[in-house]
């Protein structure tokens, strides 16, 4: 309840989407750093150090400044208005420098430690900024703050001593510069965690793709196909509809290789792969066997449905031809197709479309065989023309 209740308010104060959660955060972070600030400065009022107006005066401006920060990127305005920096961390750095510039003017005797606020905006641009951002608002500050100084000066001596603004503009060109550097180190390291990460994502998903995929083919490999296909088992079970299975062999592969040569069998291998996959449905699963072997797995669909499709794949082998020397060479396939019987152990399934797969091959190859759970019945290519159409629809 007190969980539901602080993820609501969170979502209430930051947003829902994470980017906008964390740029909010930020946002309010400075908020609240503007707030003590303005404590501190009522401090120094309540102390005599700081007149009371101005320092009301800047505690209300510096406020409503960071609020409005705070409500622009709240309300998502900032990717429209700033879609390159929609953390808007330049203009709340510039804005900083001016806020603290003026806490500087304003502070009197004490105005050295508004120079500890400006260090602050600097390394909290560290984090957000690019290294020439951070420079380009070091050289901001010290410039703006040197003008304050020799300004603040001429006009009034006696509040602005020279050997004091002096010492502090000194303070300022040796501290803002040393942090615009460590901030181009600190950028250059995040470049480098960020590639690192990158190259770590791209071998991870490389591993992924070479623990599921077959390299030649760019079909699943068999672990992976029994994997899915135990879910599809599982899924046919729960919702008591059929499921097929068709093991596919090319026909008289190995002369393919010995006439033509195991390069362009692999060729063969992969056109082979192209053309199955463009012929069954998206929900299909098809996965390279292992050698020539092919396996589909056709969720939703019992024997018959999956001997139209594999009739349609039949047809297609037809057009295909690749060159070998220079004849142009077909290629067939014969394929065993069992639809999985309810309750029935996968590998059992398995075997029986292996089983009706040998004897397509038995049977003069080029064809597909149906197992229906013990017997088997046989269909050719050629038989599709018999069938009605609409049974074999895509
Ligand atoms: N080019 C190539 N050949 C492969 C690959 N994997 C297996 N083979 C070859 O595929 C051939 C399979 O031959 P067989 O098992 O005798 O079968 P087949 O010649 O297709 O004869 P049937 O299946 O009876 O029609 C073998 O010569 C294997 O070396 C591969 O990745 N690339």
């Amino acid at each position: 309840m007190g969980q539901a209740l602080s993820t609501q308010l969170a979502t209430l104060v930051l947003g829902r989407e994470a980017r906008q959660r964390l740029r909010a955060s930020q946002a309010l972070l400075v908020v609240l750093v503007d707030v003590l600030l303005s404590f501190i400065c009522a401090f120094g009022v309540w102390t005599g150090l700081i007149d009371a107006h101005l320092a009301l005066a800047w505690s209300s401006l510096t406020l409503l400044g960071v609020l409005t920060f705070y409500a622009v990127i709240r309300s998502g305005w900032n990717e429209r208005l700033s879609p390159t920096d929609p953390a808007l961390t330049m203009v709340q750095g510039v804005f900083s420098v001016f806020s603290t510039v003026t806490a500087y003017l304003i502070c009197g005797p004490v105005r050295g430690a508004s120079l500890l606020a400006m260090a602050i905006t600097l390394v909290s641009g560290m984090f957000a900024l690019k290294p020439g951002q951070v420079r380009r608002l070091s050289v901001l500050a010290v410039l703006l703050l040197g003008a304050t100084m020799v300004g603040g000066h001429l006009r009034w001596p006696d509040r602005f001593p020279i050997a004091e603004e002096a010492l502090h503009f000194m303070m300022v060109a040796v501290v803002l510069p040393a942090i615009a550097v460590l901030a181009g180190q600190l950028s250059t390291m995040r470049h480098k965690l960020r590639q690192h990460r990158h190259d770590l994502e791209q071998a991870l998903e490389h591993n992924r793709q070479l623990a599921s995929r077959d390299e030649l083919t760019g079909l699943y490999n068999r672990r992976h196909v029994m994997a899915l296909m135990h879910k599809e088992v599982q899924r046919a079970e729960r919702s008591g509809r059929p499921m097929s299975i068709a093991l596919l062999d090319i026909d008289h592969f190995k002369r393919i290789n010995d006439s033509c040569g195991h390069a362009q069998g692999d060729e063969v291998l992969k056109a082979f792969a192209l053309e199955v996959g463009a012929t069954v449905r998206d929900t299909d699963v098809l996965g390279r066997w292992g050698g020539e072997e092919f396996m589909v797995v056709l969720p939703e669909t019992d024997a018959a449905g999956a001997a139209c499709v594999l009739d349609r794949v039949h047809e297609r082998m037809r057009n295909l031809s690749f060159a070998c020397g220079s004849e142009a060479r077909g290629v067939s396939f014969s394929a065993g197709i069992a639809a999985a019987a309810p309750g029935e152990a996968l590998h059992l399934t398995i075997e029986r479309a292996d089983a009706a797969l040998y004897r397509a091959k038995e049977a003069g190859r080029q064809r597909s065989v149906v197992a229906e759970a013990l017997e088997a019945t046989e269909t050719t290519a050629l038989a599709q023309a018999a069938r009605p159409v609409t049974s074999c629809a895509p």
